[in-house]
């Protein structure tokens, strides 16, 4: 189910109407507060949530990602603007309707949940189900199979302390993905768990999202779990939306210093990867050409080793300059007889430090493969040039 989002306003206090004119001549949150008394929450946010997305709206405390996210399902009313989920304009819907799309479309996971202390793990991940009425034995039903899809499966008889706290935070999870919602509204989900735990809800979600493709709006004020996550992120300042974007984009392109500064300490190494710096390979057909073809071609393009691949773009192997060389001088005709088999090859996900350590000690470049296929090769310099900082280059100048 998209999400559309469009000049979506929310200024807190009386004088609204005045602090939105004050925000149109350019005045900043500080100083409306000043002269209105008025915060503004979220100024004018317009962005489009893809079925299937995972949407992640990140800043600092206080930037405004709570308040926007709460205007998604109108637990806060607008000032201004419109919020349209499946085409369905939520400002325009009576209370009845609302509360129906907020039952079954949507469901909200925050970072503390409030799981009722002498309720099984089973009755807890039922509650959504309940209040909607449902049946006792189909929602128990249904909320096994949440709990089944959260890993908790064997866990349904238990009380919520005799849960560690991710366990708990995924019981939280279970019992909004109960509801199969088509849309899920994530406030700072995995902010209280520890580091580790944290990172395994964050693959964990990754996972189950491959299957469920729900429409995922997930806020967070921590930078390495939205890019982490993301596949597109809207970082917010004073209740602005500043930049929406892939994390790369937002790694490599920031709009703006604010952004820039936000992003400086970032470890591109873990964000980057083989897909952004490689390029396209050269290569010889292993059916059809010989070592005086790979040799021409490698002296053209001032190489010094290059790709054998079959003509389906599967890697075969590949030959060095000197090589190919004294296979001419001595009249070996087939590559076979040359190539070498054993090829540094990551896929197209590959982070870059890793990439860094097979490339250290490489004869050739590394090659980018998917399902055998040569996509790309990654030349040592791209390397070094991207974990220096982080900026895509052009691997041709590296
Ligand atoms: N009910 C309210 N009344 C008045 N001001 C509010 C209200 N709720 C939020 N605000 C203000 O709106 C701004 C945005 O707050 P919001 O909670 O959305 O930020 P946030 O990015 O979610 O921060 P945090 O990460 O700390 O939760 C802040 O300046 C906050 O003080």
């Amino acid at each position: 189910m998209p999400i559309k989002v469009e000049n979506l306003s929310k200024i807190f206090g009386k004088k609204t109407k005045e602090a939105t004119r004050l925000l149109d001549e350019g005045y900043s949150k500080e100083d409306i507060l000043e002269k209105t008394g008025c915060t503004v929450g979220v100024n004018r946010a317009t962005f489009e949530v893809e079925e299937g997305e995972v949407f992640v709206i990140m800043g600092l405390s206080g930037s405004g990602k709570s308040t926007l996210v709460r205007l998604l399902n109108r637990l806060i009313e607008p000032t201004e603007g419109s919020v349209e989920i499946d085409g369905q304009n939520l400002a325009t819907m009576n209370k009845e309707d609302l509360r129906e799309i907020r039952r079954t479309k949507m469901s909200m996971v925050f970072q503390r949940f409030a799981l009722f202390p002498f309720r099984s793990v089973r009755e807890n991940a039922e509650f959504g189900l309940e209040i909607q009425g449902m049946e006792k034995e189909e929602r128990s039903q249904k909320a096994e199979e949440a709990l089944e899809l959260v890993g908790l499966g064997g866990y349904v008889e238990q009380l919520p302390s005799q849960l560690s706290g991710g366990m708990q935070q995924r019981v939280g999870l279970a019992r909004a993905l109960a509801n199969d919602p088509e849309v899920l509204l994530m406030d700072e989900a995995f902010s209280a768990l520890d580091p580790l735990i944290r990172k395994d809800m964050q693959d964990e979600l990754l996972d189950l999202q491959e299957k469920m493709q729900k429409t995922i709006v997930f806020i967070t004020h921590d930078l390495d779990e939205a890019l982490r996550i993301g596949d597109r992120i809207a970082l917010m300042k004073d209740g602005s939306i500043v930049q929406i974007g892939s994390p790369e984009e937002i790694l490599t392109n920031p709009a703006n210093d604010y952004v820039e500064k936000f992003v400086e300490d970032v470890d591109r190494s873990k964000v980057l990867t083989a897909e952004h710096i490689m390029k396209r390979p050269e290569t010889v057909d292993y059916d059809k050409h010989g070592p005086r073809v790979a040799l021409e071609r490698m002296r053209e393009q001032g190489l010094s080793s290059i790709f054998v691949t079959d003509r389906s773009r599967n890697l075969k192997g590949y030959v060095t300059a000197d090589e190919a060389r004294q296979a001419r001088e001595s009249g070996i005709e087939k590559l076979s007889e040359i190539m070498k088999t054993e090829v540094p090859t990551v896929d197209k996900d590959t982070q870059i430090q890793d990439i860094f350590n097979i490339i250290h000690d490489s004869p050739v470049p590394v090659a980018v493969t998917e399902d055998g296929k040569l996509r790309g090769i990654i030349v040592r310099g791209a390397v070094i040039a991207a974990l220096a900082d982080g900026n895509e280059v052009d691997a041709d100048d590296a």
